[in-house]
C-alpha cells in the first residue's frame, strides 16, 4: 500500500494520549480530519488548526469506508471505557488504524494486531504477538515470543521479558518488569514499578515491595 492509499484519520479523544498519537501521525504525513473531544483542545499545540467535533455521534457523518478511527483515549486501570468506545464503532463497521511511531523498533517477525498503538522508543522483538487494540507505550519493551492479548496497556518503560503471555485487558504500569515465562490473566494489573516473578490470576493486582522507614 502506498502513502496515498492511506485513509484520513479521526481521533477520538483530545487529551494527552490523543496528543501523542496526533504528533506521531503528523510526522507520518497522515491527514487528520477531526479530533472528537467535548473539551477544548486548543491549549495543546499539536492540535492547532484541527477540526474539533464535540460529540461522538458526529463521527457517523463519515462513511466507514472513507476514514480510519484512532482511539486517543488513554487506558486507566480497571476502566473498560476505551474498549467500549471501540466496540461501539466496530459494530458500525468502522476500522481502527494501527499506529506505529517512526521511532519504535518492531521486528518484521512480530505480529501486530489491528488498532494497536506503538509509541516512540518502544521495542517489539521477534516472535512477539500483539493483540488487537493494545497500547505499547513510550519505550516499553516486549521481548521475543511474548503473546499480548487484546486491549492491554503496557505503560512507559515497562519490560516484558521473553515468552510472557497476557490475556485481554491487562494493565502493566510504568517501569514494571515481568520476568520471562510469566502469565498475566485477564484484567490483571501490575502496578507501576513492580517486578513480577510469579503469574497473576484473573483480576489479581500486584504491588512492589516498598522500603520501610522508621526511627532507630
Ligand atoms: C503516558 C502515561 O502516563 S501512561 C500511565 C502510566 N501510569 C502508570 O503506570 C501508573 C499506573 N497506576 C498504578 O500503578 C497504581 O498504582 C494503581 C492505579 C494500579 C494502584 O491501584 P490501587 O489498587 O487503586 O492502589 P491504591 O491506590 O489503593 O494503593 C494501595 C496501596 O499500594 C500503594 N501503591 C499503589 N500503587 C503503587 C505503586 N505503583 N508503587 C508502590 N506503592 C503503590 C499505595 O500507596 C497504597 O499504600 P498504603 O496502603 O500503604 O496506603
Amino acid at each position: 500500500m502506498s502513502d496515498s492509499d492511506l485513509l484520513p484519520i479521526v481521533i477520538i479523544g483530545g487529551g494527552g494520549h490523543a496528543a501523542v498519537i496526533a504528533d506521531i501521525l503528523l510526522r507520518q504525513n497522515r491527514t487528520i480530519l477531526a479530533v472528537v473531544s467535548p473539551d477544548e483542545i486548543s491549549h495543546r499545540k499539536v492540535f492547532t488548526g484541527m477540526n474539533r467535533l464535540v460529540s461522538d455521534d458526529q463521527i457517523r457523518q463519515f462513511d466507514p469506508e472513507t476514514v480510519r478511527l484512532v482511539n486517543g483515549i488513554g487506558m486507566i486501570p480497571r476502566s473498560k471505557f476505551r474498549q467500549q468506545v471501540n466496540d461501539t464503532y466496530l459494530a458500525l463497521d468502522y476500522e481502527f488504524e494501527t499506529v506505529i511511531a517512526n521511532e519504535a523498533i518492531v521486528s518484521p517477525y512480530a505480529e501486530v494486531g489491528p488498532g494497536v498503538q506503538i509509541f516512540p522508543g518502544a521495542i517489539v522483538q521477534s516472535g512477539a504477538v500483539l493483540g488487537a487494540h493494545s497500547i505499547i507505550n513510550t519505550s516499553a519493551v516486549i521481548e521475543h515470543d511474548c503473546q499480548i492479548g487484546a486491549y492491554n496497556h503496557i505503560a512507559p518503560r515497562a519490560t516484558l521479558c521473553g515468552r510472557v503471555r497476557s490475556e485481554s485487558a491487562v494493565y502493566v504500569g510504568a517501569g514494571a518488569t515481568v520476568i520471562h515465562n510469566i502469565s498475566l490473566a485477564k484484567n490483571s494489573i501490575v502496578t507501576a514499578g513492580t517486578t513480577v516473578v510469579s503469574s497473576l490470576d484473573e483480576l489479581q493486582i500486584t504491588y512492589p515491595a516498598r522500603a520501610v522507614t522508621r526511627s532507630i
